[in-house]
């Protein structure tokens, strides 16, 4: 099938991003089929969906094709964090803001650890063509960027569509294409993304660990940066992060709240964690199925979680502690990716605004007895945290940290280092 299936979901605007406009009703100038408009030329890039949906584009970025998971991301700033959020490894990013690219990309703005190892979005999809960047900041061009760290990417659809689609239909497999000479082999691509078995069963957060291979880093390594004045060795706390794919954002705010990070391997053992005698322990946040790190991680946290020291774990981290705990978790429908989602703590009755990027969740009724939820998505009621009864153990499904987003969850790092003061006798920091 083509794209005909996108059709009703059409906007007022016509779906080229360089073409002229129409000007008609919803559902006018809608013709994902045609010949793209910005050129006389062919279509330069594919996307592929499994069930054989073709979407052309202009090809951006890097040049080859990738199988990988289709989502949505609604925030408005931030793209350079997000496609450099580990997490997002074997997915291509749709933005729903339409202009991407504007303000360039720096070396600042990333959120991975090893840029050297690209982990994060491997596909991009915008409406616009990215425009010249115009910012202080902006050391590199955003296609510059995107080719060198190697993601292949589209523009010049409709992402509205796409979007709607994505809601009915739920996250796909796909395959996406960028060929400067438009060459591609249809029915190669079709059969390609019908094939790829998708992110359920998929064990990434062992290849988005930074310390995973010696290529990268040696490990374990500390981490040195957001200190105000002293380096980590003066910090006061020493708190070990299980790196399943880490943001630097979650260390910066560990840094920034007297905490040397030891920065460990996915596959570190329990042993070698306790070891370090660490004040806290942070389960991190990372790409692929919760469930299919089951072989390493989940029975390291059982045995992490049965000390008394606090544990805080955020996204994967989440989804992992909730399975070392005896919960289940599922693979959601479309998932939650943006900077704009409304959470409830139940703990204290507060809202906040926050960053979501997950395709699994923790099932709530699956949570065993002694196992709180604390926090649940106001969107769809989906599990958002968990708390121990009678532990110092926790953990959130969003991203506190945000980086992009609001920051109305920082204070759960707060909580977090109450645990770790309060085990010292040491008074609480106010959490908000
Ligand atoms: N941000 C994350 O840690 C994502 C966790 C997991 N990979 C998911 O998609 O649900």
């Amino acid at each position: 099938m083509r794209c005909d299936k996108l059709r009703p979901y059409a906007c007022e605007h016509n779906w080229q991003s360089d073409g002229p406009k129409t000007s008609g009703p919803a559902g006018n100038g809608m013709k994902m089929t045609a010949t793209a408009p910005w050129t006389t030329e062919k279509p330069t890039a594919l996307l592929v969906l499994a069930d054989g949906t073709v979407i052309e584009g202009k090809g951006i970025g890097a040049t080859g094709k990738v199988q990988a998971e289709v989502v949505f991301n609604t925030a408005l700033t931030g793209y350079e964090e997000i496609l450099t959020d580990p997490s997002y490894l074997g997915q291509i990013v749709t933005f729903t803001f339409p202009h991407i690219g504007n303000i360039g990309t720096n070396d600042e703005d990333i959120e991975d650890l090893t840029p050297a190892a690209r982990h994060g979005a491997v596909g991009v999809i915008f409406k616009a063509d990215i425009t010249e960047p115009s910012n202080y900041r902006a050391a590199k061009h955003l296609d510059a960027w995107l080719k060198s760290r190697g993601v292949i990417g589209l523009c010049g659809i409709d992402t509205r569509a796409l979007t709607a689609w994505i809601r009915e239909n739920g996250a796909p497999n796909a395959v996406i294409a960028h060929d400067p000479n438009g060459v591609f082999d249809l029915e190669t691509l079709k059969a390609e993304a019908r094939a790829w078995s998708g992110l359920e069963g998929l064990d990434l957060a062992k290849i988005a660990s930074s310390g995973q291979s010696s290529q990268w880093v040696q490990t374990p390594w500390i981490w040195n940066e957001g200190y105000a004045e002293l380096g980590a060795d003066k910090a006061k706390y020493h708190v070990v992060c299980l790196d399943y794919g880490v943001k630097r954002n979650i260390l910066r705010l560990f840094a920034g709240l007297d905490c040397k990070v030891t920065v460990v391997p996915a596959t570190t053992s329990a042993e070698d964690v306790l070891a370090m005698q660490p004040d806290g322990i942070f389960l991190s946040n990372g790409p692929g199925d919760p469930a299919a790190t089951g072989e390493y991680a989940v029975p390291v946290i059982r045995k992490l979680i049965k000390t008394d020291i606090p544990v805080f774990g955020i996204c994967l981290g989440h989804q992992m502690l909730g399975l070392a705990l005896g919960a289940r978790t599922e693979k959601m429908h479309q998932g939650h990716h943006g900077a704009n989602h409304p959470v409830k703590d139940h703990t204290t009755g507060k809202v906040e605004i926050v960053s979501m990027n997950h395709g699994f969740a923790v099932d709530t009724k699956s949570l065993p007895e002694g196992v709180e939820e604390t926090h649940v998505s106001l969107f769809d009621g989906t599990n958002c945290g968990l708390r121990v009864a009678g532990k110092q153990i926790f953990s959130v499904q969003h991203h506190p940290e945000a980086s992009p987003g609001p920051q109305d969850s920082h204070y759960l790092f707060r909580r977090f280092i109450n645990m770790v003061r309060g085990k010292k006798g040491e008074a609480a920091l106010a959490e908000r």
